[in-house]
């Protein structure tokens, strides 16, 4: 019987199509898994045949509906797979198919797609172009370079015309992905042999199964990030009638090598830019643990509830089974800390560790000991210092150590703070509060005598956690392989902690991958918001840095829009024009975000849209993914979610650095620079949610971040 197998390539309109071409896809699909290769070329209703004047021999079409045909690579080497490309109107179909040429990538051994039709005719046109060029952009490297990175001679003399980047981005759609992929790295800079181990390698089926060049089914199976290879008719069913998510079947290699490795000898981490796919690794990591054995129990955690409403939801379509997501914990860090308390006493009502309250209460204790530092610093030593490496005396305390704090403080200071301290903890205490990083610090001491209680742990948004937080997930699994695996991105840091998990005993050295793929934003809108970041040194979560180079995304779409107003009434009636023009092309109210830094300010443009007659949810209130209403929500509450169309408004130079979130240098220096770094990550995350368009807009004088302002 033949093998069937879909390529990404026609699920870019599946979605779309009505319903009885649906139907007639599933019917035609369902042949190939019932007749033999002779059976589905004599079948009447299939209409299996060769495309007059095709490029590529073995590209056939068939017939779905009266109007609609399939296009589909048929084997010539008895390997037996046919493989599903496209679904188009009869004469797109044919247009589609003729141009078109599948190739076997020689080092890769995937199976590769170029439109040959368009190579031929571009490459004299640039051939004589570039023969005035002042440079070229892949000059320094060898034909022998590049052919053995998997560049091939239909492609050579393309390459070598190529000019700059913008000029290999225009040829981006006509050139083999994986070829592509490596002349992207190189054009940014990177080496051949990195490019060889972290994207040649990574794609290529393991050395011992390289022999020779693959067959079409070998290719076709190598080819797991854009072609889906269907076992049976549940797996048809499933890829057919469930909405399609491509992060479910297709992962990047880089994506799958870290998400099914076997095993990690200890903490692995996943890092990378905004929408590259670390949620989707995470997940798929959930999966391949819970596979490993039938008992194990994981607990994946994050950072708000609304990110782990999120994920479960994600994990049920990923695994839609109910015997392994019984399996799995999805919570935040708090809230199992909460339970961890809660079964050993009774939970103390739950203050934040920096809202106002505290911060008078501080202030406060400060004047009635007649102490010389700020509210601020004080919340910053007890929260970072103390809580940081949860310290429980003064005798730690005076020989702690203050790195990275920007003041230093002798014995006798410290003693000050310490009482400080005493009457801060012993005023909750009276009043039977606690604030959040002391319940972790209490559930990671009693994790100390009760033990852990999951075999792997896997966190998402990694980059905010508290050295707290970091305790009590070191405490709940049992440390050995595999015991956590964290994903982050230290460019979205929104919160003033810095972390070092070596310090905290979790050290990820020579386990640690970073993607570069974005998945979710149009390039346009990941340059503009790149740019909130540029000239700003990042730490990572191990003592080093993180950069943003090599970031790309495959989407293209229009540039964000740059709105200024000159008040706010006059900003809102913009914005809201903005969302009735994306409603008018189609958009859902509820792909739709408004992010604001302020939560007053987010209300006016509520009542204003409800005005208009247009539905509006706060993101806070929880909506589910069905309820109607375009989301409006502060940019702190953004992370992690992901919308078509966001808009950021208010981003003014009163936003944006917020003097409230912002330690003075004259109070600690080195916070303050990791408080400035904090409010551009903000409005860089609030950017980087929006998927197909961003507007960005203010009233009165720009915010400095914004690129260009
Ligand atoms: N291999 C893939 N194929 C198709 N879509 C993908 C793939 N990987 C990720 N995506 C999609 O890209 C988007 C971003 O993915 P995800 O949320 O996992 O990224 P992230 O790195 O966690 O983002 P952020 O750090 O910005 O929150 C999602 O819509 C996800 O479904």
């Amino acid at each position: 019987m033949p093998q069937l197998a879909f390529a990404t390539s026609f699920f870019d309109e599946y979605d779309r199509l009505e319903k009885h071409v649906r139907q007639g896809v599933r019917t035609a699909m369902e042949k190939f898994q019932q007749l033999t290769a002779a059976e589905l070329h004599a079948d009447k209703g299939l209409h299996l045949e060769q495309v007059e004047k095709s490029r590529d021999p073995r590209i056939r079409t068939i017939r779905i509906t009266g109007s609609w045909r399939g296009v589909v690579l048929a084997p010539d080497d008895g390997s037996g797979t046919f493989l599903l490309l496209k679904v188009l109107q009869h004469d797109d179909a044919y247009a589609w198919a003729v141009k078109r040429v599948f190739t076997v990538n020689a080092v890769t051994c995937g199976l590769e797609v170029r439109n040959i039709a368009a190579i031929e005719e571009l490459t004299p046109v640039l051939q004589q172009a570039a023969k005035s060029a002042s440079s070229l952009l892949f000059e320094k490297y060898s034909d022998t370079v590049l052919r053995d990175l998997g560049i091939d001679g239909g492609v050579l003399p393309a390459v070598r015309t190529i000019v700059d980047k913008p000029q290999l981005e225009a040829f981006s759609k006509l050139l083999p992905e994986d070829q592509y992929e490596v002349l992207f790295y190189l054009a940014e800079g990177h080496g051949p042999d990195e490019i060889w181990r972290d994207v040649v390698v990574a794609r290529r089926p393991s050395e011992k199964s390289v022999n020779g060049p693959a067959d079409l089914a070998t290719a076709i199976a190598n080819t797991r990030d854009r072609i889906a290879l269907v076992s049976g008719p549940k797996e048809l069913e499933d890829i057919l009638t469930r909405p399609f998510s491509a992060w479910r079947i297709f992962l990047h290699p880089t994506q799958r090598r870290v998400a099914y490795r076997p095993s990690y000898s200890g903490p692995a981490q996943v890092s990378g830019g905004p929408g590259t796919g670390k949620t989707v690794v995470a997940l798929h990591r959930v999966k391949h643990l819970l596979q490993k054995s039938d008992d194990t129990r994981i607990l994946l955690t994050t950072f708000t509830n609304a990110l782990a409403d999120s994920l479960r939801e994600n994990l049920n379509l990923l695994l839609d089974d109910p015997l392994l997501l019984e399996r799995v914990d999805v919570t935040t860090v708090n809230a199992v800390a909460r339970q961890i308390v809660d079964e050993h006493g009774t939970v103390p009502a739950l203050v934040s560790d920096d809202d106002a309250d505290t911060r008078r209460r501080w202030q406060r204790i400060a004047r009635r000991l007649d102490l010389p530092w700020t509210e601020q610093f004080l919340a910053l030593e007890f929260r970072h210092v103390i809580l940081g490496q949860g310290i429980g005396s003064i005798e730690k305390y005076l020989t702690a150590s203050r790195a990275g704090r920007g003041a230093s403080l002798q014995a006798p200071q410290r003693e000050h703070v310490w009482r400080a301290v005493e009457e801060f903890v012993r005023q909750l205490d009276a009043e039977g509060k606690r604030t959040y990083l002391q319940l972790c610090a209490d559930a990671a001491e009693l994790l100390k005598t009760a033990g852990p209680r999951y075999d792997h742990v896997v966190v998402d948004e990694a980059q905010d956690l508290h050295p707290a937080q970091w305790r009590v997930l070191r405490g709940l699994v049992v440390e050995g392989p595999d015991d956590l695996f964290v994903a982050g991105d230290p460019h979205q840091r929104i919160y003033d902690t810095r972390v070092s998990l070596r310090s905290l005993g979790i050290s990820v050295i020579g386990r640690s991958t970073r993607l570069r793929i974005n998945y979710r934003s149009t390039q346009e809108i990941l340059t503009w918001s790149s740019a909130i970041m540029t000239g700003e040194r990042v730490d990572d979560l191990d003592g080093g840095s993180d950069s943003l180079t090599g970031y790309r995304s495959a989407l293209h779409g229009g540039r964000p829009t740059v709105r200024p107003a000159g008040t706010q009434p006059a900003e809102i009636d913009a914005v809201v024009a903005k969302i009735q023009s994306w409603m008018e092309d189609g958009v859902e109210p509820s792909e739709i975000a408004v992010a604001t830094r302020f939560h007053q300010f987010g209300s006016r443009a509520k009542v204003r849209l409800e005005d208009e007659g247009i539905p509006v949810v706060a993101l806070k209130d929880g909506p589910d993914a069905s309820e109607k209403g375009v989301r409006i929500a502060t940019m702190h509450a953004m992370k992690g979610l992901e919308f078509r169309c966001v808009a950021a408004i208010g981003v003014n130079d009163r936003a944006f650095p917020l003097d409230a979130a912002v330690t003075p240098a004259e109070v600690d220096r080195v916070q303050h620079e990791v408080d400035m770094l904090a409010e551009r990550s903000l409005l860089f995350v609030a950017c980087t949610r929006a998927r197909d368009d961003l507007y960005v807009s203010w009233h009165g004088t720009p915010s400095s971040f914004i690129p260009g302002a």
